[in-house]
């Protein structure tokens, strides 16, 4: 249909708007539904909320290693006037709650951490507090008799008939561990979102070719080795297109076999631009693509574009190595989330403290690269990763957060407190 882009869609949107233009294009095209094994569902979002028919824990259990008595038969227990009572037995992990004796007043049963509370004990007495005894048990204080007087109850994680995790939870470690204890063998979750990204540049080599970037001819795409890492990180499965030369023609091409090869968004890297041979905004429109929008008020990566095509949603990002990475970031990554079904979708922002200074004279959000460190006071603090330049990828890799400069601030000043938005893929550590 070749839809020209709409003067009111040309002009640069702002950056939360830009965001919001994106994930829009997420809306009916979340991906499909599978059963999966559950340890395969590590790192995929639920389809549907999953119940659970067990209570956990599934008895009440004893929390601390000692004695399980009646509480009114310890209170005011001390060391000038302990309790003495005779023991009945053991309840130890794995004990069979059904054979336990009742645990009549004035008598008490050994117990461990975990095991079944026997039938007529409401407390736990923690073997500190005892002599310890084998035969009898002297208690010689009654703190444990207080309270939740070291009683588990049954249920009290999950009780049974409950939602234990909500459509589109992202099922992490602790969430394979809750779903095995009850009995979840197989979950419903999305599928994972399949990624093309189609890289165009007559100057950009892969790794085989490093020898034309030593005599000077060329530069390495690093883009097709960083986007896709990135994406992963994201929940996505990429697939990269051989680089595709600067000619309307090659690009087209490339990007048709890319839809005909199935995919749930289609990423471009560079040629977005207004250069002689920015091509993708027209190879997408010669295949029946609509333009969302293009161009955004930020900095790096103003010249972003996206739209529909094939009922595919496409970004276009721009080609600046680090353009690429920090739109990556902003826009494809959270994107990708939707796609897959993810609740949680948007990396983090965070008010923390700049501890530099930098001019930001231009009308538009920048995104500094910066390293967050923790403040003396507990506040995160911001220094800028180095030089800020499109083309310095190496600053991107010393960063873990993006500090956002409003479009009214022209020079960013020491001890100013800015959000910062998390690098989503950069695990958040200290040394
Ligand atoms: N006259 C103007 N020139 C530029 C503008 C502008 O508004 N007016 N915008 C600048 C901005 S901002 C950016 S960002 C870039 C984006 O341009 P493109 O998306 O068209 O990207 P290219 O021109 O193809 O490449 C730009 C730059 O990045 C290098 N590059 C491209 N792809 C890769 C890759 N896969 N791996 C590593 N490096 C890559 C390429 O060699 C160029 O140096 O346009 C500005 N210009
Ligand atoms: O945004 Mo370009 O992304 O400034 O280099």
């Amino acid at each position: 249909m070749n839809d020209a882009p709409t003067p009111a869609s040309t002009a640069p949107l702002p950056f939360d708007e830009a965001l919001d233009a994106i994930l829009r294009q997420a809306d009916g095209h979340t991906t499909e539904t599978e059963q999966l094994a559950l340890v395969q569902s590590l790192g995929r979002a639920l389809s549907a909320s999953v119940r659970s028919r067990v209570a956990l824990p599934p008895w009440d259990n004893a929390g601390m290693d000692g004695y399980a008595v009646q509480r009114a038969d310890v209170m005011g227990a001390t060391r000038a006037a302990p309790r003495v009572m005779p023991i009945l037995g053991i309840s130890a992990a794995g004990a069979d709650a059904t054979a336990l004796p009742w645990v009549q007043q004035g008598t008490a049963l050994r117990i461990m951490t975990g095991a079944p509370m026997p039938p007529g004990a409401d407390a736990v007495i923690r073997i500190e507090d005892t002599d310890g005894g084998i035969e009898r048990v002297s208690v010689f204080d009654d703190r444990d008799a207080q309270g939740r007087a070291n009683v588990r109850p049954r249920g009290e994680d999950v009780a049974a008939g409950s939602e234990l995790f909500a459509r589109g939870t992202t099922i992490g470690a602790s969430h394979l561990g809750v779903l095995a204890s009850i009995g979840a063998h197989t979950v419903p979750v999305y599928r994972t979102p399949r990624v093309t990204i189609v890289s165009s540049g007559d100057e950009l080599v892969l790794l085989d070719r490093f020898e034309e970037v030593e005599a000077g001819q060329r530069i390495v795409s690093s883009s097709s080795y960083a986007l896709p890492a990135l994406l992963r990180s994201a929940g996505a499965d990429v697939r990269t297109v051989p680089l595709v030369p600067d000619t309307l023609h090659a690009l087209t091409d490339a990007l048709a076999g890319a839809l005909d090869g199935g995919c749930d968004l289609l990423i471009t890297t560079g040629g977005v631009s207004v250069g002689a041979h920015d091509y993708t905004r027209e190879a997408l429109a010669a295949l029946g693509g609509r333009q969302t929008f293009w161009r955004a008020r930020i900095r790096p990566g103003g010249p972003i574009g996206t739209g529909m095509v094939r009922n595919v949603p496409w970004l276009g990002l721009p080609g600046n190595p680090v353009s690429t990475m920090v739109t990556g970031a902003l826009f494809a990554w959270p994107l990708i989330r939707l796609l897959g079904g993810h609740a949680g979708y948007r990396p983090l922002r965070i008010p923390v403290r700049f501890l530099d200074s930098a001019e930001t004279p231009a009308p538009l959000t920048h995104f500094l690269r910066v390293v967050l460190t923790a403040g003396a006071d507990g506040m995160p603090e911001a220094r800028l990763a180095g030089p800020q330049g499109s083309n310095l990828l190496r600053t991107m890799a010393l960063a873990n957060a993006l500090l956002m400069i409003p479009p009214d601030v022209s020079r960013a000043d020491v001890g100013t407190t800015f959000t910062a938005i998390l690098l989503p893929d950069v695990p958040l550590m200290t040394s």
